[in-house]
């Protein structure tokens, strides 16, 4: 496959979108820089626009992994155990699709196994590759809940994420330390109002 072409998209479904050359995607950044009111050829400024190129790749490395193959190993030898297993206050860093400015937060992601458990770092690293996209939170959110029911079959699958997005408290209402919540729930989690509360106990009261 082309190397300038992203191999995994987000949800937009743009994986046939061309990716510019990096020295186009420089030139962008020297263009935000004399956009801000700069020089892009004073010493501290003259390498910012091959930073912040790396950066970006790192940033929204999210675009080149295939969640399918992070949840493509799964373990059956846990003794029949099928109760909720919750991984709690997973932090990340997501940059919303509107300003591109930093959402940041934590996410809470439960299931109940039938047959098979995930390896619990891939819990973590599922939540890392959606956050490393652009992102609204009420997507972010919905992706993690369908890849892991998609991927494990399990009885139920919760997540709810709790965020500070940068684009209302360092510009436009400047509302500083408001929290978003969102959550999604599948199978037991959804039907259940027993076990939908249990899980919220046990990430609210803490
Ligand atoms: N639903 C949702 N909205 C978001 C998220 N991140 C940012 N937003 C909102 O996206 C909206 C974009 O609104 P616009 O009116 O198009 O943009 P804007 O003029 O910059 O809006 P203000 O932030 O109100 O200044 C804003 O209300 C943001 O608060 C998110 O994850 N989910
Ligand atoms: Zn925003």
């Amino acid at each position: 496959m082309d190397a300038t072409v992203r191999k995994f998209s987000g949800s937009a479904g743009q994986d046939s979108h061309p990716r510019p050359t990096r020295e186009e995607a420089e030139a962008a950044v020297q263009t935000l820089i004399r956009w801000a009111g700069d020089d892009p050829r004073r010493e501290g400024l003259v390498d910012t626009p091959q930073r912040v190129v790396r950066a970006y790749e790192e940033i929204f490395g999210g675009y080149c992994i295939n969640p399918a193959d992070i949840l493509a190993r799964t373990f059956e030898e846990v003794s029949g155990y099928d109760d909720m297993v919750l991984v709690r206050d997973i932090d990340f860093v997501s940059h919303c699709e509107h300003h591109m400015v930093p959402i940041i937060g934590k996410a809470h992601v439960a299931y109940f196994p039938d047959g098979q458990v995930l390896g619990l770092s891939k819990v973590a690293r599922v939540v890392d590759l959606y956050a490393r996209r652009l992102q609204t939170q009420e997507t972010m959110t919905e992706e993690i809940a369908a890849i892991i029911d998609g991927a494990l079959a399990p009885r139920g699958v919760a997540v709810l994420i709790e965020a500070e997005h940068m684009c209302m408290s360092m510009r436009g209402i400047r509302s500083k330390g408001s929290i978003t919540t969102t959550s999604s729930f599948y199978g037991v989690f959804k039907d259940d109002k027993s076990e939908r509360d249990r899980f919220l106990s046990m990430i609210l009261n803490r």
